[in-house]
C-alpha cells in the first residue's frame, strides 16, 4: 500500500511481481497539445478500461480479468514547461488507481492510452497530447535496466524505472501527489513528498490551480465535437495555489461573480421577478455586461418551508432558460457559463445537456433528507453518476437539510475560540462529503467548496463563517486532541464559493438596535456588499449575488485593496 513505504524492495524483473491482487499506484497525467483538459479526462476513463489496452493473462494469474479503478484526483495545474522551455505551458495533475495489473503491463497500459488519446513522436520533453508515467507502485524499487546502464537516465527508453527518477525535480509531479498523499515517504530518499516539495526551489512562474469547464450542448459546431463522450473545454478559471508565498510579481487575483436567476415564482429575494423569459433574459444580459462569469439558474427555492416542486416541474422551469442563453444572438450572452442550483440528478443531466457548465447543490449531492449524514444513499450515487459522466465542476455547500433547522453545532465546541466550532463542523461535514465524493469518481479539480451561509446557521454562525472563510480550506488540523480525531482539513486548498446575498441573517443584523429596521430581501443591498467585501477578503473565487453590477464594483474594489 502506498501509504506505509517501510517495505520497499528492489525488483529487478517485474514480470515475477505477482504478490497481491490489490496494487496502490501514483500515475502523473501531462498535456501541452490540443484540448488539455479533455485528453486528460478521455486518458482516465480510458485507464477505467485496461482490458481495451492489454492483452489476456496480463493481470499475473490466468483469467483473472484486469480491474483498476481511480481512487484519488489531485487538483489540476497549469505549469511552466521544464526542461524545454519554447512550449506551450502544460497542464498537470496526478491519480491513485489501485488496481491488479503489473507494473510492466500498466506501462504498456500507459503507452496504448497515449496513442490512442494522440499523442505522437515528438523531441525528448517537448510538446505532447498526453503523457502518463508510472510514478510509484506500493512501496516497490523497480529497475529494469541491466545494471551497468543505471548511471544515467538518458537510456529509459522501453524501460520501467519506479519511483519516477525525475520525481524529486519536478514540482508539476509532487505537487499533485502532495494533494493526496502529502505523507508517503519516498522508498529510495526515505523522505515524505511534503519534505521533497519543500526542498524544490518554487517555479517561475509559479504553478497555478486549473478548473475547466466543459462545453455543452456538446452537438453543433464541429470545434465542439465529443470525443468518445469526452466533451471540450469551454473556458478555464486559473487561481493561484493558497499555500504558496506570493511571487514576487503576483497576478491580480479573480474572484469570480455568479449571478442569481431563479426561475422560481416563490424565490426568497427575488419572488417571480424572473419567471418571464424576457426578464430573465434580460438580466442574463445585464449580469454579462457587468462581468459576471456564470450564471446559476435555479427552478426550485431552497428556503424554508418553499412549496414542493416535481422534478418534471424544475426541469421545465430551468432547461427553456439554459437554451434560452444558448441560443442568444449576442456571442458574449451565449458564451457565458451556466450552473444548475439543483440537488436532483435528472434536472442537472437535462440541464447540462441543454448547454450548462456546472452543477451547484446546496446538499453536496447527499440529498435534502440525509442529515444525519447517510453518505452512500441513492441521490449521491445517481449525482456522482451524472456528474462524473458529464465532466462538469460542482459547487458542494454545507447543508443540514432544511436551512432553517438543525443549528446546533456543540458537538464541535472542542475546536474551543481559536477554531470556532461551527467553521469546525463545516469542515468535518463538508469534508466528509468532499472526501467520499473525491474517492468515489469526482475529480478533485472539478470541486468548489461553499460553507451554506444562511443554511441551517445562527446569526453568529453565519458571521464566524464569513470572517473566517479562508481558514475553512487552511492547512490546519481538524479534530480533536483529546478525542484523538485529529487529521488533515479534508477541505485542504479547495476553491470557496460564498452567497451571503440579501439572506435573512443580513437582516436580522439590519434590525438590530435602535435605530434597526426591517427590511425586505431587495433592500438588503448594502448589507450584501460588506458580505462580498468580506468574502473578496477571504480569498473566495466564486461570490453568489443578485445585484451583479453592484456587486461586481464591490469585488472589483475590494480585490485592489485585498488581492
Ligand atoms: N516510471 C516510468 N513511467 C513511464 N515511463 C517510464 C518509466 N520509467 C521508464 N520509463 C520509460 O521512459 C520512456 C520515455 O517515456 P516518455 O515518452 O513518456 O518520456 P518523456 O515523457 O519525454 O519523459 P518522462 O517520462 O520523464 O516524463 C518510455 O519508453 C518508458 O519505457
Ligand atoms: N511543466 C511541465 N514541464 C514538462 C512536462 C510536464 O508535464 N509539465 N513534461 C515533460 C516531459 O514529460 C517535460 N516538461
Amino acid at each position: 500500500m502506498l501509504a506505509d513505504s517501510s517495505a520497499s524492495t528492489l525488483i529487478e524483473n517485474p514480470r515475477q511481481f505477482t504478490d497481491s491482487w490489490n496494487h496502490v499506484v501514483a500515475l502523473a497525467i501531462g498535456s501541452n497539445i490540443g484540448d488539455s483538459c479533455r485528453n486528460i479526462e478521455y486518458a482516465l476513463r480510458l485507464l477505467e478500461d485496461p482490458s481495451s489496452h492489454l492483452q489476456s493473462g496480463e493481470t499475473g494469474a490466468p483469467n483473472v480479468p484486469p480491474h483498476l479503478v481511480v481512487t484519488d484526483t489531485s487538483f489540476m495545474y497549469q505549469s511552466a514547461p521544464m526542461y524545454v522551455t519554447d512550449q506551450p505551458p502544460f497542464f498537470n495533475c496526478a491519480c491513485i488507481v489501485e488496481t491488479n495489473v503489473r507494473p510492466l503491463a500498466l506501462l504498456r497500459v500507459l503507452k496504448g492510452i497515449e496513442e490512442t488519446v494522440g499523442r505522437v513522436p515528438s523531441i525528448r520533453n517537448g510538446p505532447r497530447a498526453i503523457d502518463l508515467d508510472i510514478i510509484l507502485y506500493d512501496d516497490s524499487v523497480l529497475d529494469t535496466r541491466p545494471l551497468a546502464e543505471r548511471t544515467t537516465l538518458d537510456n529509459l527508453h522501453g524501460q520501467l524505472v519506479v519511483p519516477h527518477p525525475r520525481l524529486c525535480e519536478r514540482e508539476f509531479v509532487l505537487r499533485p501527489l502532495f494533494d493526496m498523499i502529502p505523507d508517503y515517504i519516498h522508498p529510495v530518499q526515505r523522505k515524505t513528498i511534503r519534505a521533497l516539495l519543500e526542498f524544490l526551489p518554487l517555479s517561475d512562474p509559479p504553478m497555478e490551480r486549473v478548473i475547466p469547464f466543459p462545453k455543452y450542448p456538446s452537438s453543433g459546431d464541429t470545434s465542439n465535437k465529443m470525443l468518445s463522450g469526452v466533451p471540450s473545454t469551454s473556458t478555464r478559471w486559473t487561481y493561484p495555489i493558497p499555500t504558496q508565498p506570493a511571487p514576487s510579481n503576483p497576478k491580480p487575483r479573480k474572484t469570480h461573480v455568479m449571478a442569481t436567476l431563479n426561475t422560481t415564482p416563490d424565490s426568497f429575494s427575488d419572488g417571480s421577478d424572473h419567471t418571464a423569459p424576457l426578464s430573465a433574459i434580460a438580466y442574463v444580459e445585464s449580469s454579462v455586461a457587468a462581468g459576471a462569469s456564470i450564471i446559476d439558474i435555479g427552478g426550485y427555492s431552497t428556503k424554508p418551508g418553499a412549496a414542493f416542486v416535481s422534478p418534471e416541474e424544475e426541469t421545465s422551469r430551468v432547461v427553456p432558460a439554459v437554451e434560452q442563453i444558448r441560443g442568444h444572438p449576442d456571442a458574449s450572452a451565449r458564451q457565458v457559463l451556466i450552473s444548475v442550483d439543483t440537488f436532483r440528478p435528472e434536472v442537472a443531466k437535462a440541464a447540462v445537456s441543454a448547454g450548462a457548465n456546472c452543477i451547484n447543490d446546496v446538499h453536496a449531492f447527499s440529498g435534502p433528507n440525509s442529515y444525519p449524514l447517510n453518505l452512500a444513499n441513492e441521490n449521491m450515487t445517481q449525482m456522482i453518476e451524472v456528474a462524473k459522466d458529464l465532466a462538469v465542476p460542482v459547487v458542494l455547500m454545507h447543508s443540514r437539510g432544511d436551512a432553517g433547522k438543525n443549528k446546533d453545532y456543540r458537538e464541535y465546541s472542542y475546536a474551543g475560540e481559536n477554531e470556532a466550532p461551527v467553521l469546525e463542523g463545516v469542515k468535518v461535514e463538508l469534508g466528509e462529503k468532499v472526501e467520499y465524493l473525491v474517492k468515489h469518481g469526482i475529480r478533485r479539480w472539478f470541486v468548489i467548496v461553499d460553507p451554506g451561509i444562511g443554511f441551517s446557521k445562527t446569526v453568529e454562525g453565519n458571521l464566524e463563517l464569513l470572517r473566517n472563510a479562508g481558514r475553512l480550506v487552511s492547512d490546519a488540523e481538524i479534530g480533536s486532541e483529546h478525542l484523538n480525531t485529529k487529521r488533515r482539513n479534508p477541505l485542504f486548498g479547495y476553491p470557496i464559493l460564498i452567497g451571503a446575498s440579501r439572506k435573512s441573517f443580513l437582516g436580522e443584523i439590519l434590525s438590530r438596535g435602535e435605530n434597526g429596521r426591517k427590511t425586505t430581501p431587495k433592500e438588503r443591498g448594502w448589507a450584501t456588499a460588506a458580505a462580498v467585501a468580506c468574502a473578496v477578503q477571504q480569498k473566495s473565487l466564486v461570490v453568489r449575488v443578485h445585484d451583479t453590477r453592484e456587486m461586481s464594483d464591490v469585488v472589483q474594489v475590494s480585490g485592489a485593496i485585498w488581492s
